[in-house]
C-alpha cells in the first residue's frame, strides 16, 4: 500500500448480507476500477451523508432491495490506497433484513458464498481483512 495523501480518504460503506451461512458478494462489472474482482455491494459516501443512510441508498440502487439504515450494524473498517493513492477507508455493515430479492443492478454477477468460499475469491485488497473478520462473526 502507497499513500501519497493522508489527508482525504475516500469514505466507502458497504454490506455483508446474510442468508443460510453465507454473504452476498457480488463482481465488478467491465469499466469500473478493480473489474471483475468480487466485492461487498455498496459505495462511495457522499459529502455530508450519514454512512448508514449512505448503505441503503447504494443497496437499493445496486441491488434494487430496501434497507433501512437502523437494520445497518457496524462490523468493522479497514484501510487501503485506491490505484491513485489516495486513501481509501472502507465501513463494513451486517445488514439484518431487507425487503426485496437482490439483483445485480450494478454488478456483472451475484453469489452466495461461505467464509472458505471467500477466501478463494479474487478480491480487492482492502476486502481481505474484512473477509477474514466475517468468518469469525457470531449468527444472530
Ligand atoms: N462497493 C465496494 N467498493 C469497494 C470494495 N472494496 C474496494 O476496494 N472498493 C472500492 O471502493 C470504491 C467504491 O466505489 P464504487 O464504484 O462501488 O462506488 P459507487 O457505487 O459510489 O460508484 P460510482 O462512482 O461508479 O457511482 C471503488 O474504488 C472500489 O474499487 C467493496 O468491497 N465494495
Amino acid at each position: 500500500m502507497t499513500l501519497n495523501d493522508w489527508s482525504t480518504p475516500l469514505l466507502v460503506v458497504a454490506g455483508a448480507l446474510p442468508r443460510d451461512d453465507r454473504w452476498l458478494m457480488q463482481r465488478r462489472p467491465e469499466g469500473k476500477a478493480h473489474a471483475g474482482l468480487w466485492e461487498f455491494p455498496g459505495g462511495k459516501v457522499d459529502p455530508g451523508e450519514w454512512p448508514a443512510a449512505a448503505l441503503a441508498r447504494e443497496l437499493a440502487e445496486e441491488l434494487d432491495i430496501a434497507v433501512d439504515p437502523v437494520d445497518c450494524t457496524p462490523l468493522g473498517f479497514a484501510t487501503d490506497a485506491t490505484a491513485t493513492g489516495r486513501p481509501l477507508l472502507m465501513l463494513l455493515y451486517r445488514v439484518a433484513r431487507w425487503r426485496g430479492e437482490p439483483r445485480p443492478l450494478a454488478a456483472s454477477a451475484l453469489a452466495w458464498e461461505t467464509p472458505a468460499d471467500l477466501a478463494r475469491r479474487a478480491m480487492p485488497p482492502v476486502d481481505r481483512p474484512l473477509v477474514a473478520m466475517l468468518a469469525r462473526d457470531a449468527w444472530g
